[in-house]
């Protein structure tokens, strides 16, 4: 599946729990020998009764992480379609805390983020007091940047001309910054208008992505905490477009876009170790279970 081209593999493991080592996200996230994605979505039963689902997130080096916004859109998508649940309200159960997905009439997804955590401790980042910005240095360069938790860390810089940003450059050294303990996420933002910006984001442990849903909030709640932004903002991304709308301090950040799936597959391991005499009978009964999810779909 894919958010504005943030793209994902969505394992169900809700009939069958599902374990998998860090190097074997990173095989299956390998773009030439694996089925190439950003991050690794796993769709879990809910772990408490006040939710309907866990929601774990793996990105593309291995590691798990807190929250992911596009994948939140295709995880609504993917357990609806699935015939998971019925619901179009649905509440999952992150690491970085609980979220709300609401499936719109129109097939789009609006993601309750909550409340964005601000003091520095709560990224995590290094610095003395809490500030709206922060200045910090990267091999000599004196840079500016913002700093907001969306349940995973993010760095917010604001730039004139978004196609110029070294991205490549300053995204992966700010992601392994020492002021960073457990690395971030890096935007770059250029602001077209206070109801208007375009983003590109370095992804922690992915690099830069087509689109990041919870590094566009941050760059929304940076901006406007910055007296930049609005309420409302439209955020431009290299995969496409995400409304996002955040009313001011100690309130929720709401996110609306799409949510695509690409196609249905089988994944399995190549190395005689995992293939035992039941794979057989198992890729035939999978395969049934992709068909019919298809038929119940069309
Ligand atoms: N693509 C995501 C964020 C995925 C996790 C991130 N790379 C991290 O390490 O925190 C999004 O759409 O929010």
């Amino acid at each position: 599946m894919h958010g504005l081209g943030n793209d994902f593999m969505v394992l169900d493991a809700t009939r069958e729990a599902i374990a998998l080592a860090p190097g074997d996200i990173r095989a299956m996230a390998d773009r030439h020998f694996g089925v190439g994605f950003d991050q690794l979505l796993l769709v879990e039963r809910a772990p408490h009764a006040s939710v309907d689902f866990g929601y774990r997130i793996f990105n593309a080096d291995g590691g798990e992480v807190e929250q992911c916004g596009n994948g939140a859109r295709c995880f609504a998508r993917f357990v609806r379609e699935q015939g998971l649940t019925d619901k179009d309200h649905i509440r999952v159960q992150t690491c970085g805390g609980a979220i709300e997905l609401h499936i719109t009439g129109h097939g789009d997804v609006r993601v309750d983020m909550g409340v964005p955590r601000l003091l520095p401790a709560e990224i995590p980042f290094d610095a003395p007091a809490p500030a709206l910005s922060y200045p910090i240095t990267v091999e000599g360069e004196a840079l500016e940047l913002a700093v907001v938790n969306m349940g995973n860390p993010h760095a917010v810089l604001r730039v004139d001309d978004l196609g110029r940003a070294p991205v490549a450059r300053l995204g992966p050294l700010l992601e392994r910054h020492p002021r960073f303990p457990a690395r971030v996420n890096v935007g770059f933002m250029q602001i077209l208008t206070p109801e208007r910006i375009r983003l590109r984001v370095h992804e922690r442990g992915a690099g830069e992505t087509l689109a990041c849903g919870t590094g566009a909030c941050a760059a929304v709640v940076a901006g406007r905490r910055l007296g930049w932004l609005g309420r409302d903002v439209t955020v431009g991304l290299p995969g496409g477009e995400l409304q996002v709308t955040w009313p001011g301090e100690g309130h929720p950040v709401s996110m609306l876009g799409p949510a695509t799936r690409v196609y249905d597959g089988l994944w399995l391991w190549p190395d005689a170790a995992r293939a035992g005499e039941a794979q057989d009978a198992k890729v035939h009964a999978a395969l049934a279970t992709i068909a019919v999810d298809r038929q119940k779909r069309a």
